[in-house]
């Protein structure tokens, strides 16, 4: 038996899943020329990696004539690339017990992360080649929020007016860095004005929401633009509405007493024609301001379902999905042409709950726990499918609610 496959079973009869971890790290330069990574990556309580994998779709409307547009590129996430696909990776600091036994190491180039096996003494580890790899540990290192923001999250501004749908989202093991990275620590500040700013620790959605309203300052001659938003969890398997309003009225956002109240209603998926799965009920605000949009985000944010486990004092327990719509209008264009018809694109900016190990909790958090693995091992799956070069490989999107409602931002 091979050393690799050695370990995976070692690992499954643990009773940790290890078939949770490999697809994001599976997924990257399986044509290049660069280092074959292995297909599976360590998992314990010293792995400080948090990965984050956008995927941009194009969108399936017919009148959308975007491919004809002469000199813009196709879908794809970095310039004379034809990349739909950038996952990176990012090691948070390691507290002292992690530093006396790190297993993550950054080499020399900066792309490649290898990981040192428990069985260390026999010169096992594994690495793995990311577009992008963050360092919280090395002073050398881009690691900043803002810096993250830019690198990973920036380029989808300007696809997601060109039309395309895009999907963003962060998978890590419980504690390792992945709400930081997509929500940070206190992401928002008063200014002196008493209007809500950016704090420096503000993760990528909060920057996103910023940066798309100075996208539209910067582009108002060119486009025309309605934004929507909607914002939910999956808790164990059940989808709550994050922005539930019990009375119902854009007007309320602007006060500063906002009536809001999670939905302790269970939403359903249906599947349109068309659009495909879609949350029904699920509440859809219209926001026309950056104020606006952060009160959302805020309010949704302090509605998720969290807890203390013994890896993060406030650990997510549900994945949520931030998604932006967005109706573009190009008024440069001719009244006639196609593109002045609109388009519309959704960015979906998901905050994965942590995988973990279910024994020794109680049993909320063992079902919790048994939930989160279900779905994220549902997603590996998927995820794995799709890589699959094989076309006719089947991809297991109705295995989970998660990979239900995002078959549209990953097929
Ligand atoms: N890059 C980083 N720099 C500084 N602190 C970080 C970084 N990444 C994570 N942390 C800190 O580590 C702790 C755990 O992070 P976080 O809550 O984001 O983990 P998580 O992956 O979302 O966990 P869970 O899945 O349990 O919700 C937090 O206190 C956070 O502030």
């Amino acid at each position: 038996m091979s050393t690799n496959r050695h370990n995976r079973c070692r690992w499954r009869c643990k009773g940790r899943n290890a078939s949770l971890v490999p697809f994001i790290f599976s997924l990257r330069h399986q044509n290049k020329t660069q280092p074959k990574h292995r297909k599976w990556l360590f998992h314990n309580r010293l792995l400080v990696i948090i990965a984050v994998l956008l995927v941009i779709n194009e969108l399936k409307r017919k009148d959308f004539s975007h491919k004809s547009t002469p000199g813009k590129s196709r879908a794809c996430l970095a310039k004379g690339t034809e990349d739909r696909l950038v996952v990176a990776v990012r090691i948070r600091p390691l507290n002292l017990s992690e530093t006396a036994s790190s297993v993550v190491k950054v080499n020399g180039n900066q792309l490649v992360v290898s990981v040192v096996t428990p069985c260390a003494s026999a010169g096992i580890y594994h690495t793995f080649t990311y577009d992008h790899v963050f360092n919280s540990n090395n002073i050398d290192s881009i690691d900043t929020q803002k810096q993250v923001f830019e690198i990973i999250a920036c380029p989808l501004l300007d696809k997601a007016f060109e039309g395309y749908n895009a999907c963003l989202f962060a998978y890590g093991q419980t504690g390792s860095g992945k709400s930081y990275s997509m929500m940070g620590s206190d992401p928002f500040s008063r200014d002196n004005s008493n209007q809500i700013a950016l704090s420096c620790e503000a993760g990528i959605i909060p920057r996103f929401c910023y940066q798309l309203f100075q996208y539209l300052e910067a582009h108002r001659e060119e486009f025309q633009v309605e934004i929507e938003v909607s914002y939910f969890e999956i808790y164990n398997e059940r989808i709550h509405d994050l922005l539930c309003v019990k009375h119902n009225g854009q007007k309320n956002i602007e006060s500063a007493g906002i009536s809001v109240k999670k939905s302790q209603k269970c939403l359903k998926v249906r599947e349109h024609p068309i659009w495909g799965p879609y949350v029904a009920e699920l509440s859809i605000h219209s926001v026309d301001t950056c104020e606006a949009l952060q009160h959302w985000l805020i309010l949704g944010h302090s509605q998720r379902a969290t807890t203390a486990t013994g890896l993060n004092e406030k650990s997510s327990r549900s994945h949520s999905i931030l998604n932006i719509m967005l109706n573009v209008t190009n008024m440069e264009s001719p009244a006639s042409s196609k593109v002045n018809q609109g388009r519309r694109s959704k960015i979906s900016l998901v905050d994965l709950a942590g995988s973990e190990r279910v024994s020794g909790t109680n049993d909320l958090h063992k079902r919790e726990g048994v939930h989160i693995n279900k779905s994220l091992l549902a997603l590996g799956k998927v995820i794995a499918a799709l890589a699959d070069k094989n076309s006719r490989t089947f991809v297991p999107y109705r295995e989970s609610v998660l990979t239900y409602l995002l078959r549209e931002n990953l097929g």
